[in-house]
């Protein structure tokens, strides 16, 4: 059997050395899967994130990437392995032009390959197509998150990471946004997502792990997650009617 696309194996994470955020998470992310990570406020879902990127100290446990181990990498050789990252915030330059975010997220690439792939990511977002000049600032929210997506796909990733996509957006933006990801799943990569959205993100999802206090705290399918009562309780906001 081949290795998944990513694996993080008990993956220990600080931001200050000896005090852990992140104390044994496992996750496994395949090619074509969207998968994503859940809990309360505080769980370290973003922290777990960011250690994947390379950008929080890694303590314990690792990280691979098709086999690979990438855990300890320095976050741009990570990111040369083959993770895209999506940051929550910042994750476009508001004063460049569209075409420039995308030509800024392809930095690495040479320059025949960079027109190439800022061509492919007009083709996949035409609305970004549309104002291509403009500055990203004029971009509604949900239009943002799409350039984010297309800045991180830039470098052609295995896998994609997300920390909370759908923050801030109106509820219908927020489906589109998933919408979005779910196809962006079927096209072959791996997708991580982190979600205050669980409910709706969990529609869109194939897996999930549910994360408590920097551990593992249940792992299933979107829709087994979806249908459990507890869950739905004490993560999803909801109660079902008996
Ligand atoms: N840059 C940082 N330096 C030190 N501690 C941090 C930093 N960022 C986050 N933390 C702490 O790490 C813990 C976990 O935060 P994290 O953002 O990973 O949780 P989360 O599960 O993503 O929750 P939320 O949905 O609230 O963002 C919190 O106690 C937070 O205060």
């Amino acid at each position: 059997m081949s290795a998944p696309v990513c694996e993080a194996r008990n993956l220990r994470a600080s931001y200050i050395p000896g005090m852990p955020i992140v104390f044994d998470i496992s996750v496994i992310v395949d090619a074509g899967e969207l998968v994503t990570l859940i809990g309360p406020n505080g769980a370290g879902k973003s922290t777990f994130l960011k250690a994947l990127a390379g950008l929080v100290l890694v303590e314990g446990g690792e990280v691979r990437l098709g086999g690979q181990r990438i855990s300890g990498l320095p976050t741009h050789e990570i990111i040369a392995a083959g993770v895209g990252f999506v940051p929550q915030t910042s994750n476009v330059f508001s004063s460049l032009s569209i075409e420039d975010n995308l030509i800024s997220g392809g930095h690495t690439l040479p320059r025949s390959l960079l027109r190439e792939r800022v061509q492919r990511a007009f083709e996949h977002f035409p609305a970004l197509a549309d104002r291509r000049r403009a500055a990203a600032n004029v971009l509604s929210g949900g239009q943002r998150q799409m350039l984010a997506v297309a800045r991180a796909l830039m470098t052609d990733p295995r896998v994609i990471m997300l920390d909370e996509p759908t923050a801030g957006l109106a509820p219908k933006i927020v489906h589109e946004v998933l919408d979005d990801l779910r196809r962006l799943a079927k096209s072959g990569v791996a997708v991580l997502m982190v979600e205050q959205n669980a409910k709706a993100a969990l529609r869109v999802s194939d897996r999930a792990y549910v994360l408590v206090e920097g551990r593992n705290h249940m792992t299933g399918t979107a829709a087994d997650l979806l249908d459990n009562d507890a869950i739905a309780e004490a993560f999803l906001g909801f109660r079902r009617k008996s």
